[in-house]
This record gives structure tokens, sequence and C-alpha cells, in this order.
């Protein structure tokens, strides 16, 4: 299987979420535009990224929950390759998402955020044929201790390639490798270290290391 990894640039400047890419790009396949950036910047941080990683998947963070072919339509006219909407949303709001972004050959993950019933959800959501489903503790919950790497073990038998999220740091990266997901992202594990380059550095060594075995 493909694995990724995915930084998560949840800031609010355009100019800091240049800074940590400085840093960190070389080692990531998915640069996550975060929600807070996205707020704060507009479709114009997409734009400007893009034009400086071409060759990166740039993903907007825009957790869609109404309004599916509609709202996320500035992010993918300013280039984003993969959108996000959430499961939690009404079915006909996954679709209509899913629906644009093909028109833009733009890629959709359903962020399971906050939905209780991961197994059933799960289901459901991979009848509609996203691209991924996240299993993600959001930040709400992660002092709850909840545990992504554990949550995905829900979603067994569901067969849409998988992305995990939530409180993954170097310490839980190599578990969240060994796991079924394709795309590992990690937001504070990488964008709050002190030294972020070598933090980077060393997922894509253990994530490169487990695709060699
Ligand atoms: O979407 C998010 C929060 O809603 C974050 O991007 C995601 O949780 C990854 O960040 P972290 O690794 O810091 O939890």
């Amino acid at each position: 299987m493909k694995k990724k990894l995915q930084v998560a640039l949840d800031l609010f400047k355009t100019e800091d979420a240049l800074e940590i890419l400085e840093e960190v790009a070389d080692y990531v396949d998915i640069i996550e535009l975060g929600t807070p950036l996205i707020i704060s910047e507009g479709a114009r941080v997409v734009k400007t990224v893009k034009d400086k990683y071409p060759d990166k998947i740039v993903f907007a963070d825009i957790k869609v929950m109404d309004g599916g072919n509609v709202v996320p339509k500035s992010v993918l006219e300013a280039g984003a390759d993969m959108i996000s909407v959430l499961a939690a949303s009404d079915d006909s709001t996954i679709k209509g998402a899913i629906r644009i972004a093909k028109e833009y050959g733009a890629k959709v993950l359903v962020d399971m955020c906050s939905v209780k019933d991961i197994a059933a959800r799960g289901k459901e959501i991979e009848a509609m044929e996203p691209d991924y489903i996240c299993v993600h503790v959001g930040y709400d919950i992660q002092e709850t201790g909840a545990d992504p790497i554990e949550e995905l073990r829900k979603l067994e038998g569901v067969s849409c390639a998988k992305a995990i999220a939530g409180g993954i740091k170097l310490d839980t990266f190599a578990e969240a490798v060994a796991s079924p997901a394709e795309v590992i992202i990690s937001g504070g594990g990488i964008c709050n270290q002190k030294n972020r380059r070598e933090t980077a550095a060393k997922m894509r060594e253990i994530m490169d290391s487990y695709l060699q075995k």
C-alpha cells in the first residue's frame, strides 16, 4: 500500500505557513492548509501555496457541513488538489462535494470527526465512493485520550482508502504508519516542535523504512 505523510498547518497567517513549509516541505507528500488558516486567509492561501509547491498535493481542510457543491468552489478555483467534507453532514452534502471536486479533478476526504458510530457511518460513506475516509480525533476531544489508531479499527471491512488524524506525534508515528491508514496526518506533532525539520525528516524515514519492508 502507498503511504503519505500530511503536515497540517493549523495557524492563521500565510507567512507563518510558508515559513514552516520552508523547513518541512521536502519531507511531506501532502500540505494541509488547516481550517484556521483557510478561515483567516481565504482561498488566496491555496493559490499562494500551490504556486510555490506545484508538485505537492495541496489539501484545503474546509470541513464542509452544508452546501457541498457550492462551498468548495473558491478553493477548487484556487487550485486545491483535495478538500474535506464532514461525515456528520447530510449524504446530499457529501455527494455534492464529491461531484464538484470531480469537476475540478480534485479529491475528497470525508472527515469522521465527532461521528459516534464510526463503523455504521463508515459503511454509508464508503458507498458514496470518496477518495478517503479520515478517522479524526478532533482537538476538542483529544484530551479525553481517544486514539485515532484505535478508532481506525472500527473501519475494518470498509475498503475505501483511509487517513488518520488527531494528536499524532513522532512517538506514535511508527504505530500510525503500521496501521491500515494510507495518509498519516500530523499537525502539532510537526509544527509545534522545536526542530520541525528534524521531526518531519524522522517521520519520513519511519514511513520510508516501513515501505521498504
Ligand atoms: O483538522 C484538524 C483539527 O480539526 C487538525 O488539522 C488535525 O487534528 C491534525 O492536527 P493535530 O495533529 O495537531 O491533531
